[in-house]
């Protein structure tokens, strides 16, 4: 028998819903890290319509809980009514309730109800210490485990409800996953969460069939944060409705698990409290970049390097005509290595590119980069004193596109590419305008130079480049995406350090 059996016995009109509409009943937790708040999160991110009938009212934090209010039971009744009386509900998700009026009261309810997948987690107290359940009520909390498919309770509630000492390794958990399961007759998911080690295992427990063992494990690494506040509410409340969906236990928790890992180990960036922070439950919800959103911001990105360039004593005697020919004569040297090596790359490119188009428009690059080596030493080059000799910016620059080009990701070749079109277009049209608003003189020593500098079909190219790569990286992933990012900071400061390099080297 395989776990999909279990579907059989499933309300046709719940099971395969795309969007299951799930209900949580639970506590609050204003915090936002646990209770209904959480389980809201949890659905929402795996693709649930989440709905909340609170059971109670906590003041809590990362740090703890310092109060606790349960209203009267008869609002938690007019809530429960106010859903099921109108709404179809595929799926529950059962958490903190405090106390025995409130445990009789969704007794009554799920009784009446019965919805089609019901998920307990028994919760008792909080990581903190802190108590969520009046200890008075932990046999009204014992009655309504049959009621349960799915029960997940932490080590310390599995404990509690065997009445036994807590598990302190995992084969004793499972034991004790086993008794329980055997005990209520359904489904117990035994959590490793509160074991040390590197390893993390959950293990789904029936010891009546429904499973395709009695113990179906799935593993998965230990994170290591201390953002764990609200795992237990988020993992319950992601089973139902993953369930809904499956109809099949562990293929719910195998689409679960490493949702919540990662959830886990993005925590950090939320930045939520002094103490135990929440997790992360939207970590997969990428932001979509709009055409042009990419490249503004690279542009941005590139600016301090753009104004470090027109600082640079290079570029202030190119424009005014004080450059020392020899430093000129240098740079128009490393320029023609640098081409040679950029002819490579852009081929490269080519070969990686997605669409014809691209290719073709690489290619030609690579093309046109070696035809501008060849006029450098025909026209720029002949009869000056250059050094032949690769220069050690230019070693490490082109070693930095090599290593782009090696990465085997277009989207990262094309932002290392990049800079060298963009900052010397930029470059080029500034120096250009300048030295026509200053009457484009003739006897400027590099007026040649200069008015090659402001050729459209770069400009176009340049255009046609930005595009490119704006268009890869809204097909790269966010760890490209952040690759790209990298590559291309390093180039634009190779730009600066190129434009520098006859100061130091000539
Ligand atoms: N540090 C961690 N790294 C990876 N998974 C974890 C970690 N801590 C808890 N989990 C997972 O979070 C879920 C909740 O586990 P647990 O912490 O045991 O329950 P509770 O939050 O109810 O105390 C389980 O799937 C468990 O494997
Ligand atoms: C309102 C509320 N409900 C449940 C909990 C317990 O959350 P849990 O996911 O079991 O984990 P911790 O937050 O205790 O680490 C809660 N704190 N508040």
């Amino acid at each position: 028998m395989t776990s999909t059996s279990y579907s059989t016995v499933y309300p046709l009109a719940s099971r395969g819903r795309r969007i299951p509409r799930v209900l949580s009943i639970a506590g609050s937790d204003p915090s936002g890290g646990a209770g209904i708040q959480a389980d809201l999160k949890s659905i929402a991110a795996n693709g649930g319509y989440g709905m909340a009938a609170v059971t109670a009212l906590t003041a809590q934090n990362t740090r703890g809980v310092t109060g606790v209010h349960v209203p009267p039971v008869e609002f938690l009744r007019q809530q429960l009514e106010a859903i099921s009386d109108d709404i179809a509900v595929d799926a529950v998700k059962i958490g903190m309730l405090g106390d025995t009026a409130v445990i009789d009261e969704v007794r009554r309810w799920l009784e009446k109800v019965r919805p089609a997948v019901v998920v307990l987690d028994p919760v008792m107290v909080a990581t903190s210490g802190d108590r969520l359940l009046r200890e008075s009520a932990e046999t009204a909390l014992r009655t309504l485990l049959p009621l349960a498919d799915l029960i997940t309770p932490n080590l310390p509630e599995l404990a509690m409800l065997l009445g036994e000492p807590e598990a302190s390794d995992w084969a004793t958990a499972l034991d004790q996953g086993k008794r329980l399961a055997a005990e209520c007759g359904n489904t117990v998911l035994v959590k490793g969460g509160h074991l040390p080690g590197t390893e993390c295992p959950d293990a789904l427990v029936n010891t009546t069939g429904l499973l395709r063992q009695d113990v179906v494990e799935v593993t998965g690494a230990r994170v290591h944060t201390r953002n764990s506040h609200g795992t237990g509410c988020s993992l319950s409340a992601a089973m139902a409705t993953a369930q809904v969906r499956h109809g099949d236990w562990e293929a719910s928790l195998q689409e679960v698990k490493p949702w919540l890992q990662q959830a886990l180990a993005t925590s950090g960036s939320l930045e939520v409290g002094a103490g135990n922070g929440p997790v992360n439950h939207f970590h997969h919800q990428e932001h979509v970049l709009t055409p042009g959103e990419y490249a503004a911001q690279l542009w941005r990105d590139a600016s301090p390097e753009l104004q470090a360039i027109y600082g640079l004593d290079f570029i202030r005697g190119l424009q005014s005509g004080d450059l020392p020919e020899r430093e000129f004569a240098y740079y128009l040297a490393q320029d023609a290595l640098y081409l040679n090596g950029y002819s490579r790359v852009l081929a490269r490119a080519g070969a990686l590119a997605p669409t014809e188009a691209e290719q073709l428009f690489w290619a030609r690059g690579s093309q046109q980069c070696l035809e501008v080596e060849s006029e450098l030493h025909r026209n720029w080059l002949a009869g000056r004193n250059a050094e032949a000799a690769t220069g050690p910016v230019t070693k490490s620059y082109v070693d930095h596109l090599l290593a782009a080009s090696a990465s085997g990701s277009y989207a990262v070749l094309l932002a290392a590419i990049l800079p060298c079109y963009w900052l010397y277009a930029e470059v080029g049209q500034q120096l250009h305008g300048a030295y026509v608003e200053a009457g484009a003189s003739l006897e400027h020593p590099y007026a040649d130079w200069l008015r090659a500098y402001a050729d459209e079909d770069f400009a176009a190219a340049t255009r046609q480049a930005i595009d490119f790569t704006d268009a890869a990286a809204r097909a790269a992933s966010p760890a490209e995406r952040a690759a790209m990012g990298e590559a291309f900071a390093w180039s634009c400061r190779y730009e600066t350090a190129f434009f520098d390099a006859p100061r130091l080297h000539a």
